[in-house]
């Protein structure tokens, strides 16, 4: 009796126990089984979210890429000096990896070819300049910009960014991120002519990069004074005559060196800054004249200093009656005729010939110097 009462409970207890281990058993599997399942969702939630990135910032391209260009690699988030970063840029060009990549940058079905994007250099980035067109305004810079940002190793910022001489608190990479988007050796350029007359602005360029290439397109200093008049001119409608502003007491006897238009033009003034922090060879001068005239010569000449191979040829330019003004052809296929806009080629008023005679007088041992810095006689009357 008493052996069975003793089996009797080590059964109930075996039995309480093989419960307690079902029991326990089942917990730990629904654990492991809740456990794995919010691993494998985590992990798939992160891959889709890097493969939304990655896609993001290709399909960003396009969008700076319609309003222009640039290259360098300079994380620096201050103006301080990191010069040394953005100049091998200037470097091992590839033209013909530029239309491969931008094609491989529009698949997004995850295929090996779309994998390539992701290797070092291939992923488009913004980065510094590492040319910039300083000026000279109203001298051709637009039109400059225009033709050189036809080649495939040139992207541009559309529109004038101003860092060095009205932005310039707000550090580098602000600047930066008004770059366009650039794979490998790809430039980045940027135009903003009032660079060249700002005293503050070589030193700036100068703490940005050592090595920053300048293009400078020059013009008749007269012809850009009156240029530049009509601009303003044209956005009021009482302005003065151009004779009564570019002199003092009415008369031609004494030109109005503060006025703006005139002052703009004694180049040497200003290319002497310059000259204190960028050597010669880092500077390219343009010809707003011969631009107009022999557009293919200058951006051939543009293109060498560059070290980009001649892509941008004749070929890309036609003579357009109507505007008066060479036009440029998108690709070599004659694709895309395109013409500056309505602000640029405007209509000159008439000037009063003894005034423009007394401001070439007037610039003439101007001129006489800055064809002794650049080496260059450019001519003007
Ligand atoms: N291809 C072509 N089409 C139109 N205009 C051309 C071209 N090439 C040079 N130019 C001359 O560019 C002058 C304007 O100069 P900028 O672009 O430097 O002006 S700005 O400083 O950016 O406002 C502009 O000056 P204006 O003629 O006084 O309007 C033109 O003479």
């Amino acid at each position: 009796m008493f052996v069975m009462s003793i089996w009797g409970t080590s059964l109930s207890l075996s039995s309480r126990s093989l419960a307690i281990a079902l029991v326990l058993c089942v917990t730990l599997l629904y654990i492991s089984y809740s456990f794995n399942a919010c691993l494998l969702a985590s992990i798939s939630r992160s891959l889709q979210q890097s493969n939304l990135r990655n896609l993001l910032s290709l399909t960003s391209t396009p969008r700076n890429e319609s309003s222009s260009n640039s290259s360098s690699s300079n994380d620096s988030a201050t103006p301080a000096s990191n010069p040394s970063n953005n100049s091998s840029n200037t470097t091992n060009r590839s033209i013909s990896s530029v239309p491969a990549a931008v094609g491989i940058a529009n698949s997004s079905d995850g295929s090996p070819k779309y994998q390539l994007l992701r290797q070092p250099g291939l992923r488009p980035s913004r980065h510094l300049p590492d040319t910039l067109i300083i000026g000279v305004k109203k001298s051709g810079t637009r039109a400059l910009l225009e033709f050189i940002r036809l080649h495939p190793d040139v992207r541009a910022a559309g529109s004038e960014v101003h860092f060095f001489d009205r932005h310039y608190q707000r550090g580098l990479r602000w600047y930066r991120h008004h770059m366009p988007y650039t794979i490998e050796g790809q430039i980045t350029m940027e135009k903003t002519p009032s660079y060249f007359v700002t005293k503050e602005v070589p030193q700036r360029v100068y703490h940005m990069n050592t090595a920053t290439k300048l293009l400078i397109v020059v013009r008749d200093p007269v012809t850009r004074a009156i240029s530049d008049y009509t601009q303003a001119a044209s956005k009021k409608a009482d302005m003065k005559r151009f004779e009564q502003l570019a002199f003092v007491n009415g008369s031609y006897s004494v030109v109005d060196t503060t006025w703006g238009p005139v002052k703009i033009g004694v180049y040497s003034r200003y290319l002497e800054r310059w000259l204190l922090y960028f050597p010669l060879s880092q500077l390219l001068f343009i010809s707003g004249e011969r631009l107009i005239m022999d557009p293919a010569y200058e951006i051939g000449r543009v293109q060498d200093f560059l070290g980009l191979k001649r892509v941008v040829t004749e070929k890309h330019f036609y003579f357009n009656a109507t505007k008066g003004f060479p036009c440029l052809f998108k690709s070599e296929a004659r694709s895309t005729p395109h013409c500056l806009g309505k602000t640029k080629g405007r209509n000159h008023p008439h000037i009063d010939p003894s005034a423009i005679e007394r401001l070439r007088e007037f610039y003439r041992p101007f001129n006489n110097k800055f064809y002794q810095l650049t080496g260059i006689n450019f001519a003007w009357a």
